[in-house]
């Protein structure tokens, strides 16, 4: 029972099942790691301490999936204007607070196919890759497996078009369709390659594919108040300003550092446009398309010349100078 609980996440219950076994059985050994397991989880799941240095050792190796509690800080979901819904404060928070720890619902690893696999998302309209239609099976057999989970899974978003969201899905029912639709719109590569660097095996790049539920209703803003860091299959967000309750929360989809032009050519991936300060700023410069151009060579020239840096350098310095002229 202890066990079947623990697999389910519910760490209260597997805490519970397996203190009564070691108060019938004190001399029984093998349910003490278990039994201590259960109660980290627990101090994980309602205190957020957690061991970020096991788990940053533990998330070097390939592909690693870790044995955490999911956190929930203090946030809570919100209906946004214009946003659908959205993470708020629960309070007034610090700068470096702990907002979030979860762990993937499902995840997918181009390792684990075994071939070359091009995919067209048309969810998406962008390529898919092998690691993305392998975490859209395991987020299906662990459903399966789980069907109690299936709440926190079919609410998630599915796109504006989506004409189902009320309708119920019976228990146990997989709906396949659904969770490709949800995976489009919520997944997270934990290594953060960009929305739309796929076919990622001619780079020879190893995609992953994450589908969260927490984070998955975090908006985007280019200008964001809080940061994620991936510890193999887990999501850490902390606030990175003093962020007022009542305000939303944003993480960055895609880097801010990319030109606008390139931002919102991203943005069509989650089809919506951002309508931050810094966008509404880059959408008033007239040179941004110019800047792009320049830099977009520069960067061809720079990969093609790579074994030859002097060359690189002697080309992007009167282009830099360029570039600062069109500011
Ligand atoms: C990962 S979900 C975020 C949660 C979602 N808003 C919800 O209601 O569940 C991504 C979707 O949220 C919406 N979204 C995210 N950031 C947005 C923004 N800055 N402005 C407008 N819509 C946004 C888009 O519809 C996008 O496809």
């Amino acid at each position: 029972m202890g066990q079947a609980a623990y697999g389910m996440r519910e760490w209260e219950n597997a805490t519970n099942h397996f203190g009564q076994i070691s108060k019938e059985f004190p001399s029984n050994k093998a349910v003490a790691v278990p039994y201590k397991n259960a109660v980290f989880r627990l101090i994980e799941q309602k205190h957020g301490k957690f061991d970020f240095k096991k788990m940053f050792l533990e998330s070097k190796k390939d592909k690693t999936e870790l044995d955490v509690a999911d956190f929930m800080g203090p946030i809570e979901i919100a209906k946004i204007d214009g946003k659908g819904r959205g993470i708020i404060a629960s309070k007034d928070i610090k700068s470096g607070t702990l907002l979030a720890v979860s762990k993937a619902f499902a995840s997918g690893y181009d390792q684990d196919y075994d071939g070359f696999l091009i995919t067209i998302n048309l969810i998406r309209r962008d390529g898919g890759t092998a690691a993305q239609m392998l975490q859209v099976i395991q987020a299906m057999k662990n459903l399966q497996n789980n069907p109690k989970r299936a709440k926190e899974v079919y609410d998630l978003y599915a796109g504006a078009d989506d004409t189902v969201t009320n309708e119920e899905i019976l228990f146990g029912v997989i709906d396949a369709a659904r969770i490709q639709r949800i995976s489009a719109f919520n997944r997270f590569a934990s290594d953060d390659l960009a929305p739309g660097v796929n076919f990622a095996k001619f780079a020879g790049i190893k995609d992953n594919s994450h589908l969260f539920i927490l984070p998955s209703y975090f908006n985007h803003s280019c200008l964001a108040n809080a940061h994620r860091t991936f510890y193999g299959d887990v999501m850490v967000i902390h606030a990175t300003v003093d962020i007022k309750k009542g305000e939303e929360i944003c993480l960055s989809y895609v880097s801010p550092l990319l030109e606008y032009s390139v931002r919102k050519q991203k943005f069509n991936a989650w089809k919506f446009t951002c309508n931050c300060e810094l966008c509404a700023i880059d959408s008033k410069d007239k040179f941004s398309v110019k800047r792009d151009q320049m830099i977009a060579e520069f960067g061809e020239y720079a990969r093609a010349n790579k074994s030859s840096p002097n060359r690189v350098i002697a080309k992007g310095e009167p282009i830099l100078k360029k570039v600062y002229v069109y500011n």
